[in-house]
C-alpha cells in the first residue's frame, strides 16, 4: 500500500513519477496502423487505446476492473454562504451513496465500476479558508494517505469523485493559486448560487488568496492551506494511481482542482490521466487547458460525486475492443492497408 510518511515523501513521490512504456505504445500505434480502417478514423479512441497501452505495458490492453472511490469531506468556508446548499447535505449523500440511491450509483452500476466511499471526519469541517488554513499538516497527510490506501490491488482504470458542500470554493482557490488568475477567472454557481451567492463566492476565495497566497510554495502546502479533506484524498489517489502506473479518469471541476497544485509542481502528473468531460461549471474549461488535457464528452454535467467520469468508462472499453478485437487489412484480406 502506498503511503506518505511526511511532506517531503509527498513531494519526492510527485518530482519522480514513473512513465508510460514507450516499447507498448509503439506496439499498439504499428497495430492500429494495421487495423482495417483508414488512419485515424477512429479518432480519439486510438489515441484512448494507445494510452492504455503505455501504462499497461502490452500492445492489446484490457480494463476489467475498474474502481471507482466517492470521497466526502465537510469545510468550513461553507459558513460563508457559499453553496446554495447546507452542509448537512454531505452526511447525507453519503448515506444515500451507501443505501445506493444517489447518481454515482447508477452510473457506476451502468458501466460496471465498483464503488466505495470514504468519508473524511464528516463532524469535524475544515477551518473556514477566509481566516486559517483548512488543514494541520497532520490532517491533509492523513487525507492525502486515505486517498492513496483506498487504490486497490488489481484496478485497470481509477475513477475518484467527491462530495462536500461548499467544495467548488476550495476548488476555485486551488486553481487560481496553482494555475494564475483572479477568482472571478475560477468561480462559478456549483449547486446553484444566485448572483448574490456568486459574490460572496468571489469574497471568500480573493480573502482566501490574499491570506494563504505567500505561503502556498509546494502542492502540500497549497492542498492543507486552500483545499479539503476529500480534495487532498482525490490528489493522494491520483498520485498512488500513478505511482502504481494505473490510469485514471477525471471528474468535473472539483476532481481536476484536487490536482492543479500537484501539476504545477510537476507538469507530468496529468500523464495518466483522461479527462472524462467537461463540467458545466464556469472554470472547468480553463481549467483542463490549464492542465492540457481535452476533455472526452461535453453533456452539461454539474454534479461531480464521479459521474462523468462513470459515464466515460464505455468510451475507454469501446476503444479497447476496437484495438484487440478489429481484424488487420491482411488478416480480412481488405486491399490498401500497410
Ligand atoms: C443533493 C446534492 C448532491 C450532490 N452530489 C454532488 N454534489 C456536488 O455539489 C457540491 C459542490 O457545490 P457547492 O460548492 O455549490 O456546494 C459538492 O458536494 C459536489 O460533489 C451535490 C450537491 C447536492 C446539493
Ligand atoms: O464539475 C463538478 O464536479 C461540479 C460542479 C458543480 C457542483 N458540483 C460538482
Amino acid at each position: 500500500m502506498i503511503r506518505f510518511a511526511d511532506p517531503a515523501a509527498f513531494a519526492a513521490a510527485l518530482a519522480a513519477l514513473p512513465k508510460a512504456d514507450g516499447a507498448s505504445r509503439d506496439a499498439a500505434l504499428d497495430r492500429q496502423a494495421l487495423l482495417t480502417k483508414p488512419a485515424g478514423a477512429l479518432g480519439r479512441l486510438e489515441d484512448i487505446a494507445v494510452f492504455m497501452a503505455g501504462w499497461q505495458r502490452c500492445e492489446r490492453p484490457r480494463v476489467d476492473a475498474v474502481q471507482a472511490v466517492v470521497f466526502a469531506g465537510n469545510h468550513g468556508v461553507a459558513a460563508q454562504g457559499v453553496s446554495a446548499y447546507p452542509p448537512e447535505v454531505t452526511v447525507q449523500m453519503v448515506a444515500n451513496f451507501k443505501a445506493g440511491g444517489a447518481a454515482i450509483n447508477a452510473l457506476t452500476k451502468a458501466c460496471g465500476a465498483d464503488l466505495s466511499v470514504v468519508a473524511l471526519d464528516l463532524d469535524r469541517p475544515t477551518g473556514d479558508i477566509t481566516r486559517a488554513p483548512a488543514m494541520s499538516a497532520e490532517e491533509c497527510l492523513d487525507a492525502l494517505n486515505q486517498g492513496a490506501a483506498s487504490l486497490r490491488e488489481g484496478t485497470q482504470l481509477l475513477l475518484v469523485g467527491e462530495m462536500g458542500i461548499g467544495n467548488t470554493t476550495p476548488a476555485a482557490a486551488l486553481c487560481a493559486q496553482a494555475l494564475g488568475g483572479e477568482a472571478r477567472d475560477w468561480i462559478g454557481r456549483g449547486t446553484g448560487l444566485d448572483d448574490a451567492g456568486l459574490a460572496r463566492k468571489a469574497a471568500a476565495v480573493e480573502a482566501a488568496l490574499a491570506l494563504h497566497g505567500p505561503d502556498c510554495t509546494t502542492a502540500f502546502e497549497t492542498l492543507r492551506r486552500l483545499g479539503g479533506r476529500e480534495i487532498a484524498a482525490m490528489a493522494g489517489a491520483i498520485l498512488a494511481a500513478r505511482l502504481r502506473r494505473v490510469p485514471v479518469l477525471l471528474d468535473g471541476f472539483i476532481a481536476s482542482a484536487a490536482i492543479a497544485p500537484l501539476a504545477r509542481d510537476n507538469a507530468d502528473l496529468t500523464q495518466h490521466c483522461l479527462a472524462a468531460h467537461c463540467s458545466a461549471e464556469a472554470g472547468h474549461t480553463r481549467l483542463l487547458a490549464a492542465l492540457k488535457l481535452e476533455p472526452l464528452l461535453n453533456l452539461g454535467l454539474r454534479l461531480g460525486e464521479g459521474t462523468g467520469a462513470a459515464l466515460a468508462v464505455p468510451i475507454v472499453r469501446a476503444a479497447l475492443a476496437a484495438h484487440g478485437e478489429m481484424a488487420t487489412f491482411q488478416e480480412a484480406a481488405v486491399a490498401g492497408g500497410q
